[in-house]
């Protein structure tokens, strides 16, 4: 069955934890999604850092109904349209500049634009929206930030990413402003590369049952 977000909340609900994939070859988008759906994370962020980014995109969207699969990685308008094009399902910067907020939010699609301090979160919410990405989590202060920001912004709700690990997962999870969290450990590369889907399958099973 195909699951439609529709908005930022739609997105933290699929699951506790979102995979950031880095994809170096198209061909193991398709094994590679069918292996987090069976794992219990259907939300599937492609960070468009590899030339196999779009095409693994178009065939996850195209052949993994289960999966709803999103652009990360996003810097410039261009890849706004390209990723649109390509099937993104929703659209995640690591930070975020009125440009790009406006291509993004143009597009209709669920976004979690990128942001790491107070102000970059007010921005976000003159533009309407409450759901964001908290990049680079750990560097930018952590579960510390997270719980200071709760206070003067308590309807801004995120998804940390960067330096989130299975360990520190759960202290984040705990949060209530935290809607999910991002991160590559349920997708190292090592495992990608040689084909190893069920390790991966593990890897998200033990990340989706974190939260509840
Ligand atoms: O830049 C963000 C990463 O792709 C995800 O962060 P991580 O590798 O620290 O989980
Ligand atoms: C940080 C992240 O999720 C991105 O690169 O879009």
């Amino acid at each position: 069955m195909r699951t439609v977000p529709r908005s930022g909340e739609d997105l933290f609900a699929l699951a506790p934890v979102m995979p950031v994939v880095v994809l170096e070859e198209a061909e193991d988008a398709v094994p590679l999604a069918r292996a987090l759906v069976a794992g219990g994370l259907p939300g599937i962020e492609v960070t468009l850092r590899t030339p196999a980014a779009l095409s693994g995109i178009e065939r996850i969207a195209a052949e993994v109904p289960e999966a709803v699969v999103g652009a990360g990685t996003i810097v410039n308008t261009e890849q706004v349209e390209a990723a649109t094009e390509a099937g993104a399902r929703f659209l995640v910067s690591p930070g975020s500049t009125p440009d790009l907020l406006r291509a993004m939010f143009d597009t209709g699609l669920p976004c979690l634009p990128g942001v790491a301090t107070v102000s970059e979160a007010m921005a976000l919410m003159e533009w309407g929206t409450t759901s964001m990405k908290f990049f680079p989590a750990e560097a930018a202060g952590g579960t510390a930030f997270l719980k200071s920001l709760a206070g003067p912004l308590p309807q801004a709700r995120l998804c940390p990413t960067g330096g989130i690990t299975r360990r520190n997962a759960p202290d984040y999870l705990a949060l209530p402003n935290v809607g999910c969290v991002g991160g590559s450990w349920p997708v190292p590369a090592a495992l990608i590369a040689s084909g190893r889907w069920e390790e991966i399958t593990g890897l998200a099973r033990e990340a989706s049952s974190l939260r509840t």
